[in-house]
């Protein structure tokens, strides 16, 4: 389990990092989500120990991270720290050994995860000659090629064609399979959405929802759409618990102040009045009106761990 719990970094006047907290748990997929500016890379340093926190603490199985710990660790960082000359087997191989293996074993792991990248024909190509999507595999295959117990990685999935996109994502999914916790940024909400078992919206440096996608779909209020061809304009307006409508979705869509038995009860009755009902469901907000409206009204204060804001 990997734990960030509180984590503060200022760069001079800039506050980066302002009390972050989350936790990935074993066998968990975790999306690390956030505008551009809101941290998440900074997260992902300090947890790796490239940076160091003001305060806070980030823990491995209920550890303080050091050195040892980390190494535990499968790290893809966004500036895709791999060197420009070296080939991509021998690189693969030589950050295995680095990373305590045995020369066999690293051949091995290098040979494996080439193999399974879609890299084999290139491995004894110089990283700078392949394009930038395969340099980015080989990032990836550095990553995991000392079979690490935890995987974070920073943006993966930018820049990947859709196959690479599918490949990595069942990467991902195997390593969240065998039991490694795994988390990773991304702008691509509905990647996110589609792959992780739990989100974490950042926003100016601290955590402002966290939870399953229907958890935070629950915490974002009820939407009811609701088809009646033959409705008067207007017909949803005013109606008790209802808090707004608009049109959309081909037909009314109406924002429940409460989704109680009475208030949906009452809502269909006087949909019934006006004619026949097409349609009466609960609306499923996609990850990113979830996250755009996350953001616009985020609290001043963190949510405590695992509640949704
Ligand atoms: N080395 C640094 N020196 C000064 N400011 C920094 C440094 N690194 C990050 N920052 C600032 O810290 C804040 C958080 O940046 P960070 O890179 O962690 O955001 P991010 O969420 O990863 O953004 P993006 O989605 O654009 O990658 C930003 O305001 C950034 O300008």
């Amino acid at each position: 389990m990997l734990e960030i719990d509180g984590i503060s970094k200022r760069f001079g006047s800039t506050v980066a990092l302002d009390r972050m907290t989350f936790t990935v748990r074993p066998g968990e997929l975790y999306g690390f989500v956030g505008a551009n500016g809101a941290g998440k890379t900074t997260t992902m340093r300090i947890a790796l120990g490239v940076l160091q926190a003001d305060a806070g603490e980030v823990r491995l199985d209920g550890r303080p991270l050091d050195a040892a710990s980390r190494r535990r660790i499968g790290y893809m960082p966004e500036e895709r720290g791999l060197y420009p000359r070296m080939a991509v087997g021998t690189q693969l191989r030589y950050l295995a050994e680095l990373r305590g293996r045995s020369a066999s074993e690293a051949r091995a792991a290098a040979e494996r995860w080439t193999e399974r990248l879609g890299l084999a024909e290139r491995r004894t190509e110089e990283v700078q000659r392949l394009s930038l999507g395969n340099q980015q595999r080989v990032q990836l295959a550095a990553a995991l090629v000392a079979d690490p117990d935890v995987l974070v990685l920073d943006e993966p999935f930018s820049g990947l064609d859709p196959m690479a996109v599918d490949v990595m994502s069942e990467v991902l999914r195997e390593r969240r399979d065998a039991g490694a916790p795994v988390v990773f940024s991304s702008h691509q909400l509905e990647l996110v959405e589609r792959l992780c078992d739990r989100v974490g919206i950042v926003r100016s440096g601290r955590t402002v929802a966290e939870g399953t996608v229907d958890e935070l779909r629950e915490a974002s209020g009820t939407e009811l759409v609701v088809v009646v061809p033959d409705a008067p304009g207007g017909w949803a307006d005013g109606l008790p618990g209802v808090a707004a409508t608009r049109a959309a979705e081909g037909g009314t869509v109406l924002t429940l102040a409460d989704a109680s038995e009475p208030t949906l009860t009452g809502v269909l009755d006087a949909a019934r009045r006006t004619g026949p009902v097409h349609e009466f469901r609960r609306r499923r907000p996609a990850l990113a009106e979830i996250y755009r409206d996350t953001v616009a009204d985020a609290p001043r204060e963190p949510v405590e761990p695992g509640v949704a804001a």
